[in-house]
């Protein structure tokens, strides 16, 4: 048999085991239902390779996808045809362009300074008076099996709408109203999207805390599929940013082919908002070395 045949099967199996595992909606995986299982006296050496398939890591898992197909190529399937960008509220056709050609794109000044500085304190104070959540740690691990525990050092709260901090500072939300409606209504012309969305506010310590390279979902062109998040979007609440400061956002921009991957580096300035194709760019926070805050919303 040829070995890379078993361990695209296993490699399958591995994706399947992963979505199942994120997904309460979908029906358990068979070989979850325990009598379906070989005792472990039925394993025989052949069978070693399996266990060796089940340390790949999420960013392997990410390189093998990416091997047989350019991300990008998937995700470009998901863009709406004849897209009207004169009827956009907050989009250019820029925009439109660049996250279709490129996977990423940036806006400026989207959201008003009083507001930003609003957000900042209700964010700083939410975290000196311990009501955020440190993003890694157990809870995360179980969630995320493939992530190390030390990958984020950031604390986060979840703010979609309804939720009762947004009650809490009208400031953010507004900024989530921004997300939710104005910048939704151009990405559902621009993409194919189902309507739903998450939004949470992070707080990084000025301890050098940092996230690593990691995908916010894997690449998909399926347009049923509901699991997998298709655009991320990032906003800013550090006025007083400067060169120093750390804290960008990284991009991995692997390009077309064989070309060189670059890395961008986006300064995390109060306004700027990032937007990118959640299941096509590799990104990291580098080490901060001041109070960063940044609202995120992915799109499914
Ligand atoms: O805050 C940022 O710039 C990026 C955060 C991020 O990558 C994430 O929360 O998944
Ligand atoms: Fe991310």
């Amino acid at each position: 048999m040829d070995p890379t045949d078993s361990h695209d099967d296993a490699l399958a199996n591995r994706i399947m085991r992963y979505a199942s595992s994120k997904s309460s909606d979908l029906p358990a995986f068979p070989s979850d239902d325990a009598d379906s299982l070989r005792s472990d006296n039925e394993y025989e050496e052949g069978d070693e390779e399996v266990e060796e398939v089940e340390e790949i890591s999420e960013m392997d898992l990410l390189q093998h996808l990416d091997a047989s197909m350019p991300p990008i190529f998937l995700a470009q399937e998901l863009f709406n045809e004849d897209v009207d960008s004169k009827s956009f509220n907050v989009l250019t056709a820029d925009n439109g362009n660049e996250l279709f050609h490129k996977g990423y794109t940036c806006l400026e000044d989207v959201i008003d300074p009083a507001m930003i500085q609003a957000v900042r304190e209700w964010g700083t104070h939410m975290f000196k008076t311990g009501q955020m959540d440190r993003a890694s740690g157990k809870h995360n691990q179980e969630e995320d099996p493939f992530r190390e525990g030390s990958a984020r050092g950031d604390y986060t709260i979840w703010v979609s709408p309804g939720s009762k901090f947004l009650e809490q500072s009208p400031a953010l939300n507004q900024c989530v109203e921004w997300f939710s409606k104005r910048l939704h209504e151009d990405l559902v012309k621009l993409v194919h999207l189902h309507g739903q969305a998450e939004y949470q506010l992070a707080y990084y310590p000025p301890d050098s805390s940092h996230y690593e390279r990691h995908r916010d979902s894997f690449p998909t062109n399926d347009r049923e599929d509901r699991d997998q998040r298709r655009i991320t979007a990032i906003v800013y609440f550090n006025p007083d940013w400067k060169q120093g400061d750390g804290g960008e956002l990284r991009i991995f921009d692997k390009g077309l082919g064989d070309e060189e991957e670059k890395q961008i580096d986006i300064a995390p300035k109060a306004g700027h908002c990032v937007l990118f194709l959640s299941g096509v760019m590799d990104h990291a926070v580098l080490p901060s070395f001041n109070e960063r805050i940044a609202l995120t919303s992915w799109y499914r």
